[in-house]
């Protein structure tokens, strides 16, 4: 395994470098060091993700990256472009990193830096200190917990921060107990290299509301940004996709705004492999089943698997995955858990009227629809958002929803103030830009506009997807960013 590799690697260097300058007096000239800027500071305000822009040359699962990259120049463009951390690598053989990267890229930008190596000794987290670095990496997958709770501490008498690294659900409890404040979750596996994009949110699920999570990996696309963002999450560390771009800062961009400013889009009611299809390749953010027997979009819940085994693109495993969202009106909270876990759903709405008791009960996310008729209703749209993940405001009505409806936008737009909101009720490709323009929602629901004769029209969905990104290509202040 390429990990054990770097690690046989990292400690026959660091032999050498420890005859050549022994441990006290490399804790001397860690201790020699102007105080380290705060790296947790750098996700202040918490509810915007900030980005950690990684220097490097190479990779050992993609190779050589970009050999004749100048990382001090790189460093400025990241910073200049809105990168709230940089993230800089000192390993030779794996990553064409340097010592002299680091401490050079430190006197050249004002923000934190931190050093990303396999550090699993206290010498490299004092050489790091003595370098510059404000914040090192620890990485769970090769810590004991002894280990992990002595670099931890080590790091912290130095008053660096610590960006501990999980890749399942033991290594982030092991990360929780160890006393991380700042953990990463790496959706790449360190055997094969494949991403699993929906591990940060499985984890995410496990960590502490007042961690700084910050997802690693396979960061390219708009897409990704605004997948992770549905994740809650207060950063994204991304190398490969900056160091190969021809257009540093449009990629910062892209990935910035998609996190932070983009539309989720959620394409509700789907039936058929074909309608799938075309929802997943024009971009959706979201997949929605509906599971309420009255209505005519209803599918039976076990057979949701099947429906997607069917479904090429939903199959093939691209970064910017859809979520499953299955829609339950006053369902009794045991079936939901069941239906979602057998479904393999990773949010569950409830449109119909069900208590904040009942939210607390599901195990996923929940979705809440509430029926927003007057500013009074805010006040209970409060008492919903403490247990739910986000809250949609749909079209009050007695079939509960999907009625192709339109409601009072000037409301939402206030409750928008107040929450993320997830805007549905009579959306369509017509329609849907004056509603961003007007309510500023986090996201847009739609089923029936998307649909002719009460059947899914793929033409229609594409044209609402293209209508819902034109209003996202228009570039983005830095102001904006802080
Ligand atoms: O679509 C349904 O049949 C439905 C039934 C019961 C509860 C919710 C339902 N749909 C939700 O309604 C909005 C879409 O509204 P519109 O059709 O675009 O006006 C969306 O949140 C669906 O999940």
């Amino acid at each position: 395994m390429f990990l054990e590799r770097i690690v046989a690697q990292t400690l026959k260097d660091l032999e050498q470098r420890k005859q050549e300058i022994p441990l006290e007096e490399m804790r001397r000239l860690a201790m020699a060091q102007a105080q380290p800027r705060d790296m947790l500071e750098a996700f202040e305000p918490r509810s915007r993700v900030k980005l950690i822009a990684e220097v490097k040359r190479a990779s050992p699962s993609k190779g050589l990256l970009a050999p004749n990259l100048d990382p001090v120049e790189t460093a400025q463009i990241y910073e200049a472009n809105g990168a709230a951390v940089i993230s800089v690598l000192t390993e030779p053989h794996f990553f064409l990193g340097s010592p002299t990267f680091l401490t050079a890229i430190k006197g050249a930008v004002s923000v934190p830096v931190l050093r990303k190596d396999f550090i699993v000794d206290e010498y490299q987290v004092y050489e790091a200190r003595s370098w510059g670095a404000d914040a090192i990496l620890l990485i769970c997958a090769i810590l004991d917990d002894e280990q992990l709770h002595h670099l931890h501490a080590v790091a912290n008498q130095l008053r660096m921060r610590c960006l501990v690294e999980v890749h399942s659900k033991e290594e982030a409890q092991r990360a929780v107990a160890a006393g991380a404040v700042i953990i990463g979750v790496n959706s790449r596996d360190l055997v094969t290299f494949q991403m699993n994009p929906y591990l940060l949110r499985d984890i995410r699920q496990l960590l502490p509301n007042d961690c700084v999570v910050i997802a690693e990996s396979g960061i390219h696309t708009a897409a990704d940004a605004r997948r992770i963002a549905r994740s809650n999450v207060q950063g994204m560390l991304v190398g490969e996709s900056l160091v190969v771009s021809n257009d540093i800062p449009g990629q910062i961009q892209t990935l910035l705004s998609g996190a932070n400013q983009s539309t989720q889009v959620k394409i509700c009611g789907l039936r058929t492999p074909d309608h799938i299809n075309t929802a997943v390749e024009a971009g959706t953010d979201m997949l929605g089943f509906i599971f309420h027997e009255p209505s005519h979009r209803y599918l039976l819940p076990s057979t949701l698997p099947d429906l997607l085994a069917a479904s090429a693109r939903y199959q093939q495993p691209t970064t910017g995955a859809p979520d499953l969202v299955g829609v339950f009106v006053n369902k009794e909270a045991a079936y939901i858990n069941e239906v979602a876990e057998q479904a393999g759903l990773h949010f569950v709405q409830l449109h119909g009227n069900e208590s904040p008791e009942l939210c607390q009960q599901i195990k996923r996310p929940v979705i809440k629809a509430i029926q927003f008729q007057n500013l009074e209703d805010l006040s209970l749209a409060q008492a919903y958002q403490e247990v739910s993940w986000r809250l949609l405001l749909d079209t009050p009505a007695s079939q509960w929803g999907g009625t192709g409806k339109t409601h009072d936008w000037d409301l939402a737009r206030i409750a928008a103030q107040h929450f993320p909101i997830l805007l549905a009720g009579g959306l369509s490709p017509e329609n849907v830009l004056a509603a961003i323009a007007q309510v500023h929602p986090w996201g847009v629901d739609v089923s029936s506009g998307i649909e002719t004769n009460k059947q899914k029209d793929s033409q229609k969905i594409r044209a609402f997807l293209a209508q819902v990104r034109s209003s996202e290509a228009r570039p983005i202040s830095l102001t904006s960013l802080s």
